[in-house]
């Protein structure tokens, strides 16, 4: 791609600029961003402005270009690599090649042009698609499936010719879960192209980041007692019920939280129907013959 800019004239293709490398020379493990959009619509413009901060004028057709960039994401210092592609059809946007290659998408649309909004719910799909084939043809695919796509509204400088609202743009990205959204112009805004991809960084790795060890829920089914008498007709409350039946087995039985007394009294009232966890732990679980009570008052170890 030839890249006129509109100040310095920085020539893509030539030799590069600090900020500007051919990706022959990386060898970083980058952040990795692909650019989507109808054409016309400002990838181009959006790249550039994230390689030199500066915003094109004129521009030749583009043709499909990787760039590599070292930016300041998330106070962390990133090489990042950009992928500014061109044409619409499916094969050529290699989408199955790109999910695999991509830390984040980025959909573009022009805030003037309702097609080019439209064509972002096709681009979205499309990736849906492909991460879907992924999914069954890999099992490092839990991670691609979740590679975080931001919808950005272009030009929004043109406020008389605007046809698609600052409103319509988010409720689309909720639509089509992007959990990254922005109104802008690439023109008026120096930052915008960064803080997009800025977020899609900080996204991607709240994704990947190992969660913090969760409660485990896992539940067993307390099998009726076959001695209680429930023929009875008298009525259990519905929570005494649930209780009754299932009860999360992660939980730990901490001496300082039981109370004395707490427990009912194992008398031919109550019937004992100890569960034992999976971590080796018992929990006695005492229920009267006609009413289930509380088993006891237990503390998470966490
Ligand atoms: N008013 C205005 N014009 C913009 C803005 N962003 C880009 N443009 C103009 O829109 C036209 C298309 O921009 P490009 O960046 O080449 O669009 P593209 O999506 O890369 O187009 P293709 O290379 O054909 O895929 C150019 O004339 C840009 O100057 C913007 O925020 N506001």
């Amino acid at each position: 791609m030839y890249l006129r800019l509109e100040t310095g004239g920085i020539d893509a293709n030539m030799s590069s600029p600090k900020m500007i490398q051919r990706l022959s020379n990386v060898s970083k493990k980058p952040f990795k961003v692909v650019v989507l959009g109808q054409s016309g619509v400002g990838k181009s413009a959006f790249t550039v402005r994230l390689l030199t901060r500066r915003f094109i004028g004129e521009y030749d057709p583009t043709l499909e270009q990787k760039y590599v960039v070292r930016l300041e994401l998330n106070k962390d210092d990133v090489e990042v690599e950009v992928l500014d592609t061109a044409g619409q059809e499916e094969e050529s946007l290699h989408l199955d090649g790109n999910l695999k290659w991509a830390d984040g998408f980025i959909l573009i649309y022009d805030v003037t042009d309702r097609c080019s909004f439209d064509e972002c719910t096709r681009l979205k799909f499309l990736i849906n698609r492909a991460k879907k084939g992924r999914k069954s043809s890999s099992s490092v695919v839990s991670l691609l499936a979740d590679i975080p796509v931001a919808l950005v509204g272009n030009k929004n400088d043109k406020i008389n010719e605007r046809l698609v609202s600052e409103a319509q743009g988010e409720e689309r990205a909720k639509d089509l879960n992007c959990p990254i959204f922005l109104d802008t112009s690439v023109r008026e805004s120096v930052d915008s192209a960064h803080d997009i991809v800025e977020q899609l960084y900080r996204e991607f790795h709240t994704r990947r980041s190992p969660r913090p060890p969760q409660r485990r829920n896992k539940s067993v089914e307390i099998m009726e007692d076959p001695n209680t008498d429930d023929t009875t007709g008298d009525k259990q409350s519905l929570p005494m019920r649930i209780m009754n039946k299932v009860i999360p087995v992660g939980l730990r039985r901490s001496s300082s939280v039981i109370r004395p007394g707490a427990l009912p009294q194992r008398s031919s009232d109550t019937i004992q129907t100890d569960t034992d966890t999976d971590d080796g732990f018992t929990i006695p679980m005492y229920r009267e013959r006609r009413k289930a009570v509380p088993y006891m008052d237990y503390q998470h170890p966490l």
